[in-house]
């Protein structure tokens, strides 16, 4: 048993010690995982010296140029923010997400995604997690430098590993689809819908997407969502 399904996903970083001082936040906590969507910064002198002995997560991080890329392979994303966001989509705190994490980890890859240093993640990224992640702080200052949230989280999931390895546990029975599985899904209800003339602004895909991340489909449950959308699609041609 091993941290090794779970990622941490950097978004846009600007200061390029951020990313040295993550990777050694992840690797104290056994954390290998390491990826960077767009960086403001390559990977340079700031970044290697923050790493301090985690230049191995530097060399051997992934770099995407967008969120969706960096998250297609994964059936659970969790994506981390500061503020509660008006569009909420279901929330927990750093404890209750890694047991969370672990638990699924045995069987499927997890993203936990950290948003950009001034302004977070945006929220049509935070739209396409199926948790949010708040770490729990001063109401009037809650704000923490990306790399010190990023060894939080770390943090709780090394001690959700350490329980489980005392108490080893089954893998889930469910298989659950990858991220870029339920984009498929999501793009072919809003076609579909949308020529159907039932969705007729961007809200309504939003409350939808929301509904479905919430219900955390399983494969099983998405195939027979999209025969239902094929049966709609088949007979609508017939007319
Ligand atoms: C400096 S914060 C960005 C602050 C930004 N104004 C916002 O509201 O999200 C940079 C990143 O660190 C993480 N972070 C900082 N404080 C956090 C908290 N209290 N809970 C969860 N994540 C946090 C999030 O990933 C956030 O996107």
């Amino acid at each position: 048993m091993s941290l090794n399904n779970i990622k941490i996903v950097l978004i846009e970083t600007s200061h390029s010690g951020n990313i040295g001082s993550a990777a050694r936040a992840m690797k104290t906590m056994g954390l290998s995982q390491l990826c960077l969507v767009s960086p403001k910064k390559p990977i340079d002198e700031q970044a290697i010296s923050l790493a301090a002995g985690a230049t191995d997560l530097l060399e051997n991080c992934q770099t995407f140029s967008n969120f969706n890329d960096a998250v297609a392979n994964c059936q659970l994303v969790i994506g981390t923010s500061a503020r509660l966001r008006h569009l909420q989509n279901t929330l927990f705190e750093p404890r209750e997400c890694a047991e969370l994490a672990l638990q699924r980890s045995l069987k499927n890859k997890i993203a936990i995604v950290f948003g950009r240093e001034r302004i977070g993640l945006t929220n049509s990224e935070l739209l396409r997690c199926h948790y949010h992640l708040n770490i729990p702080t001063n109401p009037d200052y809650g704000s923490l430098n990306i790399a010190m949230a990023v060894q939080l989280v770390s943090y709780e999931l090394r001690m959700a590993w350490r329980t489980m390895q005392k108490n080893p546990q089954n893998p889930p029975l469910a298989d659950y689809p990858t991220a870029e599985v339920l984009e498929h899904f999501f793009a072919h209800t809003d076609r579909l819908y949308t020529q159907l003339g039932f969705i007729r602004n961007d809200s309504v895909m939003l409350k939808l997407r929301r509904l479905y991340q919430r219900a955390e489909l399983e494969t099983a449950e998405l195939n027979l969502l999209r025969g239902m959308l094929t049966a709609v699609e088949k007979y609508t041609a017939q007319k």
